[in-house]
């Protein structure tokens, strides 16, 4: 393994079964293949240095290797936590409180425990590295930017430590597993109790159909025929944290089983029937597609994750009977989904965005769905005369378009490994 190297990962839209799927209940979700997570990791200045640089959340902060020192020794403790990758080794995690402890009680805490997680159980062996990490992604709005951040983490980690080589065209099932694997201890990090599905569709991309078991096992099949769905992305600013509406939705589980259990399956059964309609959408079945969204939507209100800064955008899309809006994510804030009707013509799509953007500073996007995963430019692949450019997006602040010309998968002549 040589540096600098480069590594990506999708965000995702979940079209059906947010919430529930933490509760073993049936999921859908596609990946957003243009609007990624990128790693670039390079030498640091100090040899004996940790660095990272998370300008996307205003966070820079480097470790002494020796920071480390206790845990590294701890051998045995780190065999357990690289053996049981359902759970987060708590203890681990109670020495990492201990290198972190200056952290305690600000925003970064999570980004950096997942960060540093990932690192002493992926690659304790390295130091003298900086890790800059920048996302096309809007942070904290239900596109999965945590999942995107913990695979590219765990890609980098695994790259670095030689597990991934990345010398064949294409990452093997194994390497794909393992990403997955460890990708999601990084969402436990940040997210508390992640289902896993925003990190399999951030490894794998395309469209996933995806189930946790009761023994913590994930299961998930790709929904083939994924179709491109008319459809437009509010991202509403609306700032929220997935850990907190998760651990709401778990009081409320609490409080109230009887009532809230069977919301959970049936939001369940309307991923089920959802997936079918997918897999063979035609003129027949479209509108039922819109009449789950709307269905799943209520059932969110109902879990208590909806914001009034949500319902406006239903209201502007039910007024105009335009099609179908739901939250996607973990609500609370962040993104919708809107499905349109096959007759809305495009001069009310941008009737509806401009007034979206105009009246209440919303922004849109108009993206398609699935598409590749994770990917890793290895040095190798990336020529000396390309370096210095990729290099200089990480080193100041540029625009996402500038990052999309020159990094996108399959907009640029880079040959990701995905
Ligand atoms: N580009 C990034 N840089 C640093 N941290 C990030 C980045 N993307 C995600 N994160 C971490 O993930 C958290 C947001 O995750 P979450 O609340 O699950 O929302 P979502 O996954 O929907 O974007 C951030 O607060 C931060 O800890
Ligand atoms: C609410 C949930 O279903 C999705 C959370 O997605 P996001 O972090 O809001 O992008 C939680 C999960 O499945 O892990
Ligand atoms: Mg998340």
């Amino acid at each position: 393994m040589s540096v600098p190297f480069l590594v990506s990962a999708p965000g995702k839209v979940i079209i059906f079964g947010e919430h529930s799927a933490v509760y073993n209940e049936p999921a859908v979700a596609a990946s957003v293949s243009a609007l990624r997570t990128y790693l670039f990791v390079e030498p640091s200045e100090d040899p004996e240095e940790i660095e990272l640089d998370f300008p996307d959340i205003n966070f820079n902060h480097k470790w002494h290797y020796n920071d480390f020192a206790s845990i590294l020794q701890d051998a045995e403790g780190l065999e357990e936590a690289r053996l049981n990758t359902r759970e987060l080794s708590q203890k681990i995690v109670s020495q990492l409180e201990v290198v972190q402890g200056e952290l305690r009680n600000t925003l970064y805490y999570y980004a950096a425990l997942c960060f540093c997680y990932l690192y002493v159980c992926l690659c304790p062996h390295i130091k003298g590295m900086k890790f800059h990490v920048k996302s096309t992604l809007p942070i904290g709005a239900g596109l999965g930017s945590s999942a995107s951040i913990s695979v590219a983490l765990s890609l980098a980690m695994a790259h670095l430590s030689g597990h991934i080589r990345a010398d064949k065209p294409e990452l093997s099932v194994s390497e794909k597993k393992f990403i997955n694997t460890w990708s999601f201890l990084g969402e436990k990090c940040i997210q508390g109790t992640p289902s896993g599905i925003d990190n399999a569709v951030a490894t794998y991309g395309n469209a996933v159909l995806f189930k946790r078991e009761m023994d913590g096992t994930t299961n998930f099949e790709f929904v083939e025929q994924f179709p491109q769905i008319p459809m437009v992305l509010t991202y509403t600013k609306i700032p929220r944290s997935t850990k907190t509406l998760v651990g709401n939705v778990r009081e409320l589980v609490i409080r109230q089983p009887n009532v809230i259990k069977p919301v959970l399956t049936a939001m369940g059964q309307l991923a089920l029937r959802g997936t079918e309609i997918l897999d063979s959408l035609d003129d027949k079945n479209y509108e039922e597609l819109l009449e789950l969204v709307r269905v799943n939507h209520g059932l969110l209100v109902a879990l208590g994750v909806s914001h009034p800064g949500l319902e406006l955008v239903r209201f502007e899309c039910d007024t105009n009977a335009l099609g179908a809006t739901k939250l996607t994510g973990a609500g609370g804030g962040g993104c919708l989904l809107t499905i349109l009707h096959k007759t809305t013509t495009q001069e009310q799509v941008q009737q509806f965005k401009t007034k979206l953007e105009s009246s209440y500073g919303y922004k849109t996007f108009q993206t398609d769905l699935g598409g590749i995963g994770c990917g890793i430019l290895p040095r190798d692949l990336i020529a000396d005369d390309k370096l210095e450019n990729i290099k200089s997006l990480f080193c100041q602040e540029v625009s996402n378009d500038r990052i999309d010309q020159l990094l996108l998968p399959g907009k640029t002549d880079l040959h990701w490994i995905h």
